[in-house]
């Protein structure tokens, strides 16, 4: 099981693979964690924001758990497992545990509006299924805002082992690594590098589902010093990020996956749509 030492560097929130009539496709799943493992990553999320969570099924979400679990072998296997309804995640969480889990990433409950005490508790409830916590802020998609307070309480119990920022507020994130103890993640790729020097420990990075080494290599140059040589690959890397949240994300990601032949089809679940033809001619050059 992971925990507050050993969360760190890439991690990358795997596509869940539809395939035209919208069914789960396993044999591309199982085939871009193979490729994720080979490629030098810190841990794989199934069923993060990037895996669509919201429209996985509990049969469908157990099947990926089961076969990444078997792929992965010893390699870090992190779960979305957040809800708006606390029992619910505490249902999810305690059965991503016993199908071989290492930790849940788990989002704060979006829309119904908890008070910043009903998130505390929604977090306090999940010691119970034994799997540690990864705190999941991410304000734009779940319209819950956590205060610094809020966040500090939450980072203060025992089975949440850190955090992943998707905030995009880099100072927030400054002052988190500087006054916790527990790993900051970020969320936010276009802020990875940045990100890294202002003292998180990794990040949880829908781009790493391409161009993967390249984003483990940032980090490592970064861990071993070379600031210089971490800057110019991230930059290089940054066209593509840009691209790849130019429509809400994944659907451009799943686009250029499909058309690298790295699953088999781009189909998203409604209200999720496929990438614009505009946006498709703009991505010409990432083939
Ligand atoms: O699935 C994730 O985890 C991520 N989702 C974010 C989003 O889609 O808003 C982006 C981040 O790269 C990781």
């Amino acid at each position: 099981m992971l925990n507050e030492e050993s969360l760190r560097g890439v991690m990358v929130p795997i596509v869940t693979p539809f395939d035209e009539q919208g069914y789960l496709d396993i044999k591309s799943f199982k085939r871009l964690v193979t490729r994720l493992r080979n490629s030098g990553i810190h841990g794989l999320v199934v069923n993060g924001t990037t895996g669509e969570s919201p429209t996985v099924g509990d049969s469908e979400l157990e099947r990926m758990i089961y076969e990444a679990r078997i792929i992965l072998e010893e390699l870090s296997l992190i779960v979305g497992t957040g809800s708006n309804n606390t029992a619910a995640a505490i249902k999810k969480t305690a059965r991503a545990k016993e199908l071989g889990a290492d930790a849940a990433l788990v989002a704060t409950p979006y829309y119904n509006r908890p008070s910043q005490q009903g998130i505390v508790y929604h977090f306090l409830a999940l010691a119970e299924t034994g799997l540690p916590i990864i705190l999941y802020d991410i304000p734009h998609r779940t319209a819950a805002t956590l205060d610094l307070h809020t966040v500090k309480t939450i980072l203060k119990m025992d089975h949440v082992i850190g955090m992943k920022d998707s905030t995009g507020d880099i100072k927030r994130l400054f002052q988190l690594t500087r006054t916790q103890s527990k790993p900051i993640l970020c969320g936010e790729d276009d802020l990875f590098y940045a990100s890294l020097c202002c003292g998180s420990k990794g990040g949880i990075l829908a781009s790493a589902n391409l161009e993967t080494q390249q984003f483990v290599q940032v980090y490592e140059s970064f861990r071993n010093g070379k600031n210089q040589e971490a800057r110019e690959q991230f930059d290089s890397l940054t066209p593509l990020i840009q691209f790849l949240f130019s429509e809400p994300n994944p659907a451009p990601l799943k686009w250029l996956l499909a058309q690298n032949r790295l699953i088999r089809s781009d189909r998203l679940r409604l209200p999720m749509t496929q990438i614009t033809n505009e946006t498709a001619q703009k991505a010409i050059r990432f083939k």
